[in-house]
């Protein structure tokens, strides 16, 4: 197994002055098994199979086996609220879909919506749906959210877990919280405000990969419940998938990678996660990844104990 170093590049982005473009990868020995590997850091205080976690939540629904439908068709229909109000022509049923290439059904004028600040809007659906992707794909389009203080694991265990994918002929996509604060959410700095809306626009990219067909793993500290939970509630039931990095904070501060908690101790950062600003654990997480008596699991275990959750979930065929 290779392990590359863990770089990190510290950089001001927009309103963010501390966050760091992270770059961590660990090779997998075994890709040909589809079978993930033991992996042993140095430095790291792994302890082999000591890391505990346990897996809860409902049953999600059986696979859609609709064939593709190629039709050049689409149609409009009215959409507010939760994804699960949405109809799925074509997706649970043999219904073809109804409207024509204009987008309107002929039966009256489409119903306008408005959604925030925008009116006189129409959801425009396509014939080609998430069913048809996942069709093509082999696989169920849901988001893996990855919650914890910073220094819990997250970046490692989203690589460790779109590698695994990978291997196994999936695809994952991951939106972590340093990485898109370089971008899209460039403008939000980490008051209590903007980190909502970080969690807000992220959960929506989120979602949008999730309809693409893609296993989407989000790892952001996302210290607030309610906004995890609006997140949650824009996904079909079982398709957000939360995992709580439940690692102290003493732990956390002592690996300390980016030394953002010396900083943020010395008073030179301010409203730094675990210090001086909240994080609300999760009371009902689907998975909990926590250490046992201090040692804890290698990201290839982890990740293996997310996949066997998602295997057993039916996530991992179509
Ligand atoms: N004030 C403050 N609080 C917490 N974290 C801070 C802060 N300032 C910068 N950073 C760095 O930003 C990374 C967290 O970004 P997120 O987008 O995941 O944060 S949040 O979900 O909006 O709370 C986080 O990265 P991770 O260590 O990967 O969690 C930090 O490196
Ligand atoms: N399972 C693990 N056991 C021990 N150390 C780990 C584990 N996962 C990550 N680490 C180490 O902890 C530090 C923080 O990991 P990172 O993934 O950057 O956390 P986060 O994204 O939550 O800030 C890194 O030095 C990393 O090597």
């Amino acid at each position: 197994m290779i392990i590359r170093p863990l770089r990190f590049k510290m950089v001001a982005i927009g309103k963010c002055s501390s966050i760091y473009r992270a770059s961590l990868e660990f090779d997998f020995p075994e890709p040909s098994s589809g079978k993930l590997g033991l992996t042993k850091l140095p430095a790291c205080n792994y302890g082999g199979k000591s890391f505990g976690f346990s897996i809860s939540g409902t049953e999600v629904k059986t696979s859609f086996v609709a064939p593709l439908r190629a039709i050049e068709a689409s149609r409009t229909s009215q959409v507010i609220g939760k994804a699960e109000n949405l109809q799925r022509p074509g997706c649970d049923s043999d219904d073809l879909p109804t409207n024509d290439c204009n987008g309107f059904s002929g039966k009256g004028v489409p119903q306008m919506s408005t959604i925030g600040n925008s009116t006189n809007i129409v959801w425009h659906k396509c014939s080609v749906e998430k069913c048809d992707r996942e069709e093509l794909l082999q696989q169920r389009g849901c988001v893996i959210w990855v919650t914890g203080l910073s220094g819990s694991g997250k970046s490692t265990l989203a690589c460790a877990l779109g590698r695994g994918l990978h291997a196994r002929g999936k695809l994952t996509y991951i939106l972590d919280g340093d990485n898109v604060r370089h971008g899209l959410n460039r403008d939000l700095s980490f008051k209590a405000e903007d980190r909502a809306e970080n969690i807000r626009r992220t959960g929506e990219v989120a979602k949008l990969f999730a309809d693409a067909g893609v296993i989407c793993i989000a790892s952001l500290i996302s210290p607030y419940r309610k906004d995890r939970d609006a997140c949650r509630a824009l996904l079909a039931e079982g398709d957000f998938i939360e995992v709580f990095m439940d690692v102290p904070l003493h732990v956390c501060e002592a690996r300390d990678p980016k030394g953002l908690y010396k900083l943020a101790r010395a008073g030179k950062i301010k409203g730094f996660t675990g210090i001086d600003d909240p994080y609300e654990p999760p009371l009902t997480s689907e998975i909990v990844l926590r250490q046992n008596q201090g040692l804890c699991d290698s990201p290839n275990d982890l990740a293996d104990t997310v996949i066997s959750y998602l295997d057993k979930k039916g996530y991992l065929k179509a």
